[in-house]
């Protein structure tokens, strides 16, 4: 878990954070997004110990940074934008070296070196040089070097940057699995969409200050349920006649609830599924569903769905139709209902 209270960064003459305070839930994976030069990395940096913040306090797993870097390093891996490997050293001594470095105990190292490159597919390349590595390769060993002292919290920066399709596919379910053991996650990157197929929360910072910290929950949580709380959900209706969608536009506007998208594509079970913001009480929704039966429509099926991470951050973020933007992440086409 990460605790971050009213830190403030400078470099000469340019405060990069600027009163920065928020809570990493243990088991978490938080999308770390911004636009070019928001303080991405300089928070990061700060997380790991490797800047020395003006003021403010930084925790991780408990433990104060700024008073014990050293023993953060060994609960911390840290992936950065532009890392280096040891050109010089084979895979398996690069592992071996980061592991001794992060405190792993010298009768252990090897064992967890085999671990960690069977995890990241590095088993058959243990006898290269770096050199003689691909990319996504070259990637892979430096994530395994973040990793191989088993830490608690894993910041990557721009992990994905300059990998395939496949490689990037293969990061994510990488960090999926790492989560599942426990781990917490920060990721920064400028594609949303590829953030969106594994974060828990999105974390948005824009001139050195948080704009937006955000669970990405697939429903509102039922005990936020107050009155005006409201959730995402897809809509089906079945085919009923010519008059079907026109009935169904009118009761969505008499009900006054506010329609995200139509989309485009049929599910599978040829429908076109309309998502929709509704009460997130279950019983203002109930009440919600009855009128819309009442007033004809052939509902066929209303299911919760989490928003879009690129969706979110533009509505929290108030970047909507930035997307092309300089610096702005990167949004994805419209695709289709993404059931929770
Ligand atoms: N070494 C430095 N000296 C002076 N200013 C710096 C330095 N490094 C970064 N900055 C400035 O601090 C601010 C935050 O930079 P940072 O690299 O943290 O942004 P970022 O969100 O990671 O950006 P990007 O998405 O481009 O990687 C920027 O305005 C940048 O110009």
């Amino acid at each position: 878990m990460i605790e971050i209270s009213q830190l403030v960064f400078e470099y000469p003459g340019h405060r990069a954070l600027d009163g920065v305070s928020l809570r990493i839930a243990a088991g978490s994976v938080t999308a770390l997004v911004g636009p070019n030069g928001a303080g991405k990395s300089t928070l990061m940096r700060c997380i790991a110990g490797l800047e020395q913040p003006l003021s403010g306090q930084i925790r991780v797993q408990g433990i104060a940074v700024q008073e014990q870097p050293r023993e953060v390093h060994r609960h911390l891996g840290y992936l950065s934008d532009f890392y280096g490997l040891y050109d010089r050293l084979r895979v398996e001594r690069c592992l071996q070296y980061s592991a001794l470095a992060m405190g792993v105990a010298a009768d252990r190292v090897d064992a967890r070196v085999r671990q960690v490159a069977a995890q990241l597919g590095l088993s058959e390349l243990l006898q290269r040089y770096p050199t003689e590595l691909s990319r996504g390769q070259r990637q892979r060993v430096a994530i395994g070097q973040a990793i191989v002292h088993q830490p608690g919290v894993l910041l990557l920066d721009e992990p994905a940057s300059g990998l395939d399709p496949e490689a990037r596919s293969s990061l994510s379910q990488l960090f999926r699995q790492l989560q599942a053991q426990g781990m917490t996650l920060v990721v920064s990157s400028h594609i949303l969409s590829e953030l969106d197929e594994y974060c828990t929360h999105i974390l948005a910072i824009r001139g050195g200050r948080i704009e937006s910290h955000e669970a990405l929950h697939a429903a509102a949580p039922v005990d936020s349920a107050s009155a005006s709380a409201q959730a995402l959900y897809a809509l089906e209706i079945a085919p009923s006649g010519a008059d079907a969608e026109p009935r169904l536009r009118q009761a969505l506007q008499d009900s006054g609830v506010q329609v995200q998208e139509q989309v485009q594509e049929l599910d599978a079970t040829g429908m076109r599924p309309t998502l929709l913001w509704l009460p997130a009480s279950p019983a203002a929704r109930a009440q919600w569903l009855a009128r819309m039966v009442q007033s004809g429509v052939a509902v066929a099926g209303l299911a919760p769905v989490r928003e879009r991470l690129q969706d979110r951050y533009a509505r929290t973020a108030g970047t909507a139709g930035s997307s092309g933007g300089h610096g702005a992440p990167q949004t994805a086409p419209s695709h289709a209902q993404e059931q929770a």
